[in-house]
């Protein structure tokens, strides 16, 4: 089931490097909520603070609460392992596991996980997660071949069904097409606009047009001075972000006047 997540007064840490301060924002189920805004306004950082991610950085460390469904992630008796099988990740660069076949990276999060399977079980697992992530027909021939052999496209795609085979709640994408031609991205796009029906989405890009594609929601964050922490200045439905927003800075940055 997608959840809702809770941020706030957010504060992120690298050592002494104080990235994001005073998040306060949600994320609603089954929609997709980009985040937009200037290089080093901390959206990746956010993003990673979302799954835990962010305190594998040596020095990574946070302030303030994330709640999904009303559970804080950093509470005390939380495993930050079992956060992010429930709050999945897709990266900027596709990362198949890439000694491993088309097969395996989509049940390796399963194998993990230490549950055994029927090798029946496991086939209908796979195919149907390569078919979630619209990859099925142009890999069902060669399953056993390895996976760093596709298109970035579909290595892409091939990233996305190994994430939704463990049945994650949430999906973080952090700018999971810009390594990708524009055939490619859209067909992400594609695959985003069908996964939200079940997910909540969240993905960091810095393209306005895709943000106003693919997002429900969008959040905007900006640096108020150089060498200051990222804030989130406004967050509201994609489509008023970007055709009344309520802040002048947001206006100035989605129509090129800065970042
Ligand atoms: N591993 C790290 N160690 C120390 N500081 C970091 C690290 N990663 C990011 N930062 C700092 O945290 C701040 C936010 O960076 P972050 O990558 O989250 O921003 P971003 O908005 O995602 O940027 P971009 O759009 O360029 O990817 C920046 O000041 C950055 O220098």
């Amino acid at each position: 089931m997608a959840k809702r997540i809770d941020v706030h007064g957010l504060t992120a840490y690298y050592g002494a490097h104080k990235a994001i301060e005073d998040i306060t924002m949600h994320v609603e189920p089954t929609s997709v909520t980009a985040f937009i805004g200037p290089s080093g306004c901390g959206k990746s950082t956010l993003l990673r603070t979302l799954n835990r991610m962010h305190e594998v950085t040596p020095g990574g460390r946070v302030e303030g609460k994330v709640l999904l469904d009303n559970e804080d992630l950093y509470g005390p008796e939380v495993d930050p392992v079992a956060v992010r099988r429930t709050v999945g990740m897709v990266f900027q660069r596709p990362n198949p596991f890439p000694t491993m076949s088309i097969y395996d990276n989509v049940a390796a999060g399963l194998r993990l996980n230490g549950i055994r399977y029927r090798k029946s079980e496991l086939d209908d697992i796979v195919e149907r997660n390569l078919r979630g992530a619209n990859l099925w027909h142009e890999v069902k021939d060669r399953l056993n071949r390895p996976g760093s052999g596709l298109s970035g496209g579909q290595q892409q795609r091939l990233c996305i069904a190994r994430a939704i085979a463990v049945e994650p709640e949430v999906l973080l994408m952090d700018e999971p097409c810009s390594a990708l031609d524009p055939i490619s991205t859209l067909a992400i796009e594609d695959l985003i606009d069908k996964l939200k029906t079940r997910y909540t989405i969240v993905i960091v890009t810095h393209n306005m047009q895709q943000a106003a594609r693919v997002s429900d929601r969008t959040a905007f964050f900006n640096l108020p001075a150089v060498g200051r922490p990222g804030r989130l200045i406004e967050v509201d439905a994609t489509e008023k972000i970007f055709s009344n927003p309520s802040v002048p800075d947001t206006e100035d940055y989605i129509s090129g006047r800065f970042g």
